[in-house]
């Protein structure tokens, strides 16, 4: 059930479920009747229920729910755009079923409703409102009446989650089959509210020919990759990374990742930093070996142990040369790497050199971890990324350029690898903006490296566990606390995995 399919990838699972001997109305019919369902768990029969239907399908759906509310004894009044004899296919079916009035969309009045039903636009949304829908979804915002939303509130993109012109707020959204980018990817996300997925008869075999390439982050992204260790696990078959920090000036980032590292599994975890005091700071914790890294040769020198293979570049490291030349050594020593912060913006602009360095190298696993801000500056002067449609088509486009995985962070992290494969984050929690949270994420993430989770998987899994981890803790939350938080986590997850 995670697979998440665009619209273009849902109309053809709509089309694969007819030409398997589906029935367009037959689908139609159970979408209105899982709107009208969500409508009657939110206000008993006899409320008043204003339907707005659209011009194409999802007014139809609007159409059937209208019918289903009006049997069950709910006071239905249905206004819809345009002309109803100019509705077309299923829609026209659907509206030719229903005995009500269909009164002009300038009519209506959701403030006199007790709840609204969304179906003026939805897959099919192509430009922003304008005119009647534009003022018809005004007057539902301004309104306060709670709305089901059919498929995505209107003015919605379902693909980017982004508004066009304007959207309605919804109070709860109900979809077909499974969810769209838009409904994970902000600000599409708060638009829905929460988003039931209905089930209308689309047979699950269409995914088969469709093969979507987007998935919800979760356990069924990651969880044949990384799993418990087996009783025999020692040490050093869980790996050793390497967290190489910056001078005594920033003293928890290496301190953060490395515990964060050693909590998800790593069997052993080095600090190396030009800084004797704040390299025994920074480490504080047994299996956290100190080591002095003055240099880039230093850097090449610990990674010459091949058992270090894993290595986390970015908390507290600076920007300038002296990064780019760490950053270059690291990708050229053949262990997997994740580079995050200062790792990054030392980079700024230059995108294609560090995507030459990354060529250079054996295939080993490569993770960025920047926010919005460090992904912007990355990507400086790459239109193709820059430009993209979405914070989804942004990660993918920068996958691919740099042939490594990108974690766009934020409350929608997006994971992409760079065969195109990506999955968008749900379980955050707004604590989680919170300094050394992404620390704790790079250390997370080596950790996963360390154990020879595969990048993609390993990126996929330390978002979805540092969010597990933050939605434990809620208020208050700091960042020491989000590695006292993993085991726990770790608990259920591999539990949830026995069964
Ligand atoms: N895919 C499925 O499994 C099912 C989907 N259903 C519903 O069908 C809609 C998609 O219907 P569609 O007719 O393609 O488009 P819309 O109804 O979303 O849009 C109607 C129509 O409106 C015009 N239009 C687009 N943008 C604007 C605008 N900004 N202003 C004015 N007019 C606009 C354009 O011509 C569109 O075609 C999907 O969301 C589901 O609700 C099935 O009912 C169930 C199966
Ligand atoms: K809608």
């Amino acid at each position: 059930m995670d697979e998440v399919l665009t619209t273009r990838e849902m109309a053809e699972a709509d089309r694969l479920a007819m030409a398997g001997g589906a029935s367009g109305p037959a689908l139609m019919d159970r979408a209105g009747a899982a709107v009208a369902d969500a409508v009657c768990r939110r206000r008993p029969a006899g409320a008043r229920a204003m339907v707005v239907c659209g011009p194409g399908n999802n007014g139809g759906d609007g159409f059937v729910a209208a019918r289903v509310l009006a049997a069950r004894g709910y006071r239905v009044e249905l206004f819809l755009l345009g002309s109803r004899d100019a509705l077309k296919g299923d829609a026209a079916q659907a509206a030719a079923r229903w005995s009500g009035a269909a009164r002009p969309l300038t009519e209506a009045q959701p403030a006199a409703a007790d709840v609204v039903v969304d179906a003026l636009f939805g897959a099919g949304l192509a430009r922003d409102l304008d005119g009647e829908a534009l003022a018809a979804v005004e007057r539902i915002n301004a309104s306060g009446t709670p709305v089901v939303a059919v498929d995505v509130p209107s003015g919605l993109d379902g693909d980017t989650g982004r508004v066009r012109g304007a959207a309605v707020r919804a109070s709860e959204t109900v979809t077909f089959f499974r969810l769209k980018p838009g409904h994970l990817l902000y600000p599409g996300r708060r638009l829905c509210g929460p988003v039931r997925v209905a089930d209308i008869g689309i047979p699950e075999s269409v995914l088969e020919a469709i093969r979507p390439q987007t998935r919800r982050n979760g356990p069924s992204v990651f969880g044949d990759a990384f799993r418990a260790p087996d009783e025999e696990g020692h040490k050093y078959g869980r790996g050793h990374a390497l967290v190489v920090s910056g001078g005594v000036e920033a003293t928890g980032a290496p301190r953060l990742a490395a515990r964060c590292a050693l909590r998800i599994g790593a069997g052993l975890v080095t600090v190396a930093s030009p800084s004797d005091a704040l390299a025994v700071h920074a480490a504080a914790l047994t299996a956290v070996m100190v080591r002095r890294a003055d240099t880039p040769a230093d850097l090449a020198a610990l990674l010459a142990d091949r058992r270090r293979n894993a290595v986390a570049l970015g908390p507290a490291l600076g920007v300038g040369a002296e990064t780019r030349e760490r950053v270059a050594t690291a990708l050229r020593s053949g262990a997997h790497v994740v580079l995050d912060a200062d790792a990054l913006t030392s980079f700024e602009g230059e995108a294609d050199a560090l995507a030459g360095l990354v060529g250079e190298r054996p295939e080993r696993g490569v993770v960025v971890t920047p926010h919005t801000g460090e992904f912007a500056r990355l990507c400086r002067g790459r239109a193709d990324i820059g430009e993209a449609e979405s914070k989804l088509a942004a990660a993918r486009a920068a996958a691919a350029a740099l042939g490594v995985v990108v974690v766009l962070k934020g409350p929608d992290t997006v994971v992409a690898a760079p065969d195109g494969r990506a999955a968008i984050n749900a379980n955050g929690t707004p604590w989680l903006g919170t300094a050394g949270s992404g620390d704790s994420l790079t250390g997370m993430t080596a950790g996963l490296l360390a154990q020879s989770v595969p990048a993609y998987e390993a990126a996929c899994a330390a978002v979805w566990l540092h969010a597990e981890a933050g939605a434990r803790i809620g208020p208050g939350l700091i960042a020491e606390d989000l590695s006292e938080a993993l085991p726990a986590v770790l608990r259920e997850y591999f539990a949830g995995q026995g069964a």
